[in-house]
């Protein structure tokens, strides 16, 4: 019996307010999941990102194949003993990571041969691997190798990788072996060409999946292209499984991807901006590296839930910022989280109550009156 169960609790036009039951607990969506590349969401001790409001995270294949291995960390208990988070996981297949990150990429029909940008190692991804991988981690909810590409792109190009990412859908769905503790994925290709996507979304379907990744957005393409493929494709998916659009996004990426039938999300921004002392606030992000804060005494944001938005004034923040000192990455990190969480547990309140397109618009006000 399968351990892995979306629910769709409400809906409110395209958007949707659903829960998926793991044997690790439930993931209330639309869900933001922190991204934990090697096994930690940096500068987040694992009970501050539960604090955050995070049900998920992510790890990744890619960066824990090559380090500490795969087989390494099954040894040790599996990543959620090895990093001590005890709610679901999800993780990506680690073909993305190999073609922005890794050297001397070959792609064949079989999978793709690299060397680790790490040591320079040979290394080899398959769909059958990566399943293998992914396995090894104990992931709650894992990905089938796929193909992704740059936009834009020749329809001839975007073609190829979406027919080569239906096979390999296919030879993951078989490598998988119906394995009842945990969730695949399958994802959805095609660039930014309808009939493309439409021909991947019947596809998988065609195989089967627990849910449905959209791939190959949030790859240089502008907002409107990916707002239009999402309109085009959230429709063709099945109601009662979960969208997850990867990699997306901003604030207002992940607003406009909830209104267009999108359930799950992650990115590594909200993390890596405040390391770069961007802070994330209902009125929008202030640029806490900007001088015009060494005499602010006011707090970031004094009507925050989150006392770290109420404890610190603005001109401590930019000093911590301009001195590049620990704490800055730190309290930034879990500022940006839980705003990112305040967002989205807000979208399921409203679609519960049949008003997000007033909380989407209240949001987008309080970004553009913004009091930076
Ligand atoms: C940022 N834009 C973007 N990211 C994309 C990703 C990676 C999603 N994030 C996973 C991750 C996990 C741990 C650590 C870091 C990242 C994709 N992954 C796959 N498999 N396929 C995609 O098409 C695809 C498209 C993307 N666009």
């Amino acid at each position: 019996m399968k351990q892995v169960n979306f629910s769709l609790i409400a809906s409110d036009g395209m958007a949707r307010r659903g829960r998926i039951d793991t044997p690790r607990g439930e993931i209330n969506t639309p869900a933001f999941m922190p991204v934990g590349t090697a096994g930690t969401v940096k500068a987040m001790y694992p009970e501050q990102v539960r604090e955050t409001g995070a049900d998920i995270l992510l790890g990744n294949t890619y960066h824990l194949m090559l380090r500490p291995g795969a087989e390494r960390v099954a040894g040790l208990g599996g990543l959620h003993t090895f990093m001590d988070w005890q709610r679901p996981i999800l993780t990506d297949s680690g073909g993305f990571q190999v073609m922005s990150l890794a050297k001397l990429r070959k792609l064949t029909e079989k999978g793709v041969t690299f060397k680790s940008h790490i040591d320079g190692s040979s290394h080899e991804l398959t769909p059958e691997r990566s399943i293998e991988i992914q396995t090894l981690l104990d992931s709650d909810i894992i990905m089938q190798l796929d193909e992704c590409i740059a936009l834009p792109a020749e329809r001839k190009e975007m073609e190829r990788a979406m027919e080569l990412s239906l096979r390999w859908a296919d030879r993951s769905k078989t490598a998988f072996n119906n394995q009842a503790n945990r969730a695949l994925f399958g994802i959805v290709q095609g660039g930014d060409d309808p009939e493309l996507r439409a021909r991947s979304a019947a596809g998988l379907q065609s195989i089967g999946f627990d849910g449905y990744s959209i791939g190959g957005l949030a790859v240089g393409e502008p907002q409107e292209v990916m707002f239009r493929v999402l309109s085009d494709i959230t429709p063709e998916l099945p109601w009662d499984r979960p969208r997850y659009l990867m990699g997306v996004g901003k604030p207002d990426d992940i607003l406009g991807g909830i209104e267009r039938g999108v359930d799950m999300f992650d990115c590594v921004h909200p993390t890596r901006a405040g390391r770069h002392g961007h802070a994330y606030t209902r009125f929008g992000v202030i640029n806490l590296k900007n001088a015009r804060h060494k005499d602010d005494h006011r707090p970031l944001d004094e009507a925050s839930p989150n006392p770290n938005c109420r404890r610190w004034s603005r001109a401590y923040l930019h000093h911590l910022v301009r001195t590049e000192e620990i704490l800055g990455a730190m309290v930034l990190s879990q500022i940006n989280l839980a705003y990112y969480q305040e967002l989205t547990a807000g979208a399921r309140a409203a679609i519960e109550a049949g008003r997000i397109s007033d909380f989407a618009a209240e949001t987008r006000a309080a970004w553009a009156a913004g009091d930076l």
